[in-house]
């Protein structure tokens, strides 16, 4: 039921609406980017691309304040409810975008204005009425988990390793705090010891940027070569023991992944065809559509 053209008749400059404030967000802020990015991805492994992961507690707890989407950077959200304020306040298009729409496209632009591939986004996504807390445990993968559950939670949204190893690619930009790699340094396998898939001076350099009494804001760019910029670094450090998490590292220490590391790190246009490839899959999981959503007034309530 999705397709690029879904709003032709209904909005049909929404693309270059929404690409317009989230061009004006990002000038504000370049966090923007791996905000926005990391949004969708939890948005659509929970409960699919819907825009559960935007509604805000009521009575009972929804998903941005359980304990993993806390550390969402706010920026996401902004750019998203930015953009759906110029969609409505275009006479026409008022009401007739998704959230779930909006991020999508959100999301394909802050790639682009990060020096990624662009592509086209297909549409058509309805919110849902649903977010709870309890939901986001079992469906967010976490930095410590071995890539055989990794696998195992891609593969359960369609999603091939080779899409694994591409969309992982996505740390290319953004930070991570402290705490979701602090074992790795200080305490691997519970011995004090430090993980030895780390490059040593990478390892040096984390411990003093994350000392162990580090405030729990404190965080360290995930690509440290090309921080902001969305390119096949990230496979390059994976090379050399710079891949900053565990999940990150796991993708080179395996023979079955590494080659697709070795392959991504070499050719950044293979690369960026399979992200763009992988992306639009993340992209459908969970479509709701007819009865099952709706288009949401704002994207933090239900209507
Ligand atoms: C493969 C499993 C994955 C794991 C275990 C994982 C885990 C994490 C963790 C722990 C952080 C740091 C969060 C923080 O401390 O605030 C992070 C950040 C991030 N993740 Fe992932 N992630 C995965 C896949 C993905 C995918 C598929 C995407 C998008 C396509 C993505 C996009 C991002 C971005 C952009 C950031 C930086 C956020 C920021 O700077 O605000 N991640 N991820
Ligand atoms: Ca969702
Ligand atoms: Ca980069």
């Amino acid at each position: 039921q999705l397709g690029v053209d879904y709003y032709r008749n209904t909005c049909p400059n929404v693309e270059s609406i929404v690409r317009r404030a989230v061009e004006v967000k990002f000038q504000q802020t370049d966090v923007t980017v791996p905000a926005t990015l990391r949004l969708f991805f939890h948005d659509c492994f929970v409960r699919g691309c819907d825009a559960s992961v935007m509604l805000a507690s009521t009575n009972h707890t929804s998903e941005k304040d359980s304990p993993i989407d806390l550390s969402l950077a706010g920026d996401g959200f902004d750019t998203v409810i930015k953009a759906k304020a110029a969609v409505d306040s275009v006479p026409g298009c008022q009401n007739k975008v998704s959230c779930a729409d909006i991020l999508a496209m959100a999301t394909r632009d802050v790639i682009a204005l990060a020096g990624g591939p662009s592509y086209a986004v297909e549409l058509g996504r309805l919110d849902g009425r649903v977010s709870t807390k309890g939901s986001v445990r079992n469906h967010i993968p976490l930095p410590d988990f071995k890539l055989e559950k990794l696998n195992q939670m891609f593969a359960s949204h369609g999603l091939t390793l080779t899409d694994l190893v591409a969309l992982s690619g996505a740390h290319t930009v953004g930070f991570s705090h402290c705490n979701q790699f602090s074992k790795r340094i200080y305490n691997f396998k519970g011995n004090k010891s430090i993980d030895h898939t780390l490059n040593p001076a990478y390892a040096k350099e984390l411990q003093q940027k994350c000392p162990k009494n580090a405030e729990p804001e404190a965080a360290v760019q995930m690509d440290p070569v090309t921080p902001k910029i969305f390119d096949n670094q990230y496979y390059k450090n994976l090379q050399q023991g710079k891949g900053l998490l565990s999940s990150d590292q796991a993708l080179f220490t395996h023979k079955r992944t590494r080659e697709l590391v070795n392959l991504f790190a070499s050719n950044n246009t293979v690369f960026e065809t399979s992200f763009v490839s992988a992306i639009t899959k993340l992209g459908r999981i969970g479509i709701k559509t007819g009865h099952q959503g709706e288009i949401r007034r704002d994207c933090s309530m239900v209507n």
